[in-house]
């Protein structure tokens, strides 16, 4: 039988009670598919930080390194958020933890299940039928770049600094992951930045033009980042794939969600060269509505799924728990952040055992 090692990071907030949905949809594919996943479940965020006074140990860390692929929850809360010292605050464990996996390419799907297009804030003709990927550079950009920190000046004022800093080197990596999705999926990519202002748009712009050469099957055309998060609202169903660096697909990857249906909808894979992918829900800890069995699993369900295809060879396992999904919202079945009028209210566990259920049948 084949084992797989897998690190699990719950995290703070929501993420137990949506790790845990997605480790029984896990227990269902050992069953269904005779593998085995030997889990190691360590800290990371929060309550790593409270625990050992880091948001992420070194050991913790080594651990993931050698793990087959990494599963984490959410980080971070209000318990946390007065913490000045920012390499301590939970958010850095997660940065710390893709920066130490070197997992740089990160997809970020945003597809409308047919259920779902009356649940999105937009109007049902513009997202039905959608399915789009945003590719986001992770593991540089401005919540990497030095200098950063919190300055006071000689006349006592002080002045907070960020660094946006691209070397062409992470630019053309990320660009080819753009490109080869786009070849495997519409073969279209728009690859968002601000070259209008920035240095690094600039140069991302140059290297992505040069790297295109390699990709004469590919469609790929330039949009200012501004524009692109109003064209995403205007019309989302133009892009096929978006590749954009690690701040913009931070925020483009959220605006995106919302054409699903809910933050709690959309799944993460982050990629490296080699070594284990990390997977998990774009959203964060969701602090308003924690530990009261209210949150949206599915995200969560379906970043484990993209670990089944993307690391651990079970591309068959992926859409069996996608085509899942499907079904369980075909039958009505809404966390909160989804209801809507005449369909069944059911909370985090209860959308586990629909979607258990779905998979039995
Ligand atoms: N990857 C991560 O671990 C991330 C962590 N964070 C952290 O999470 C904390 C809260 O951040 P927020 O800005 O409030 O963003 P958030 O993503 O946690 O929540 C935004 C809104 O979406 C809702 N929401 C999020 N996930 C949901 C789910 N699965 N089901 C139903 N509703 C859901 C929340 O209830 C909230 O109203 C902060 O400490 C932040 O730094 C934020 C983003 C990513
Ligand atoms: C480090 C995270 C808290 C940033 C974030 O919002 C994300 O990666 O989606
Ligand atoms: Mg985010």
């Amino acid at each position: 039988m084949t084992t797989y090692n897998l690190t699990v990071f719950p995290g703070d907030g929501i993420g137990p009670e949506i790790v845990d949905q997605g480790l029984r949809v896990l227990e269902w594919v050992e069953e269904a598919y005779g593998v085995k996943f030997d889990i190691h479940t360590d800290l990371l965020g929060g309550i790593s930080y409270d625990t050992h006074g880091l948001p992420l140990t070194e050991a913790a860390l080594a651990k993931a390194q050698a793990s087959d692929a990494v599963l984490m929850g959410s980080v971070g809360g209000p318990k946390w958020d007065g913490k000045t010292d920012y390499d301590k605050r939970p958010e850095q464990g997660l940065l710390n933890l893709r920066k130490g996996l070197n997992v740089f390419a990160n997809l970020r799907p945003a597809y409308c299940f047919d259920a779902l297009a009356d649940a999105s804030s937009l109007k049902k003709e513009l997202v039905a039928g959608l399915d789009m990927l945003i590719v986001r550079e992770l593991a540089g950009g401005v919540y990497f770049g030095e200098p950063r920190g919190i300055n006071t000046l000689e006349d006592g004022t002080r002045e907070g600094i960020n660094t946006q800093r691209y070397h062409e080197s992470e630019i053309s990596r990320i660009a080819r992951v753009g490109f080869e999705m786009a070849q495997k999926r519409g073969g279209r990519l728009v690859s968002a930045e601000k070259s209008n202002v920035m240095e690094s748009g600039l140069l991302w712009r140059e290297v992505v033009t040069a790297v295109a050469t390699d990709y004469p099957d590919v469609e790929l055309s330039h949009m200012l980042a501004d524009n692109c998060a109003m064209q995403i609202v205007r019309a989302p169903k133009q892009f096929d794939v978006i590749v954009t660096d690690n701040l913009f697909g931070d925020l483009l990857s959220d605006e995106a969600a919302m054409l699903t249906g809910s933050l709690g909808m959309l799944p993460s894979a982050s990629l490296s060269d080699e070594g284990p992918g990390l997977y998990e829900p774009i959203h964060g800890s969701a602090p308003d509505i924690a530990g009261q069995d209210l949150a949206n699993p599915i995200a969560t369900i379906l970043s484990f799924a993209m670990a089944l295809r993307y690391s651990l060879n079970l591309g068959d396992a992926a859409t069996a728990i996608e085509h899942a999904v499907s079904v369980t919202l075909d039958q009505g079945y809404r966390t909160a952040d989804i209801m809507s009028e005449g369909m069944k209210s059911v909370g985090t566990k209860a959308m586990g055992d629909a979607l258990l259920a779905a998979l039995r049948s």
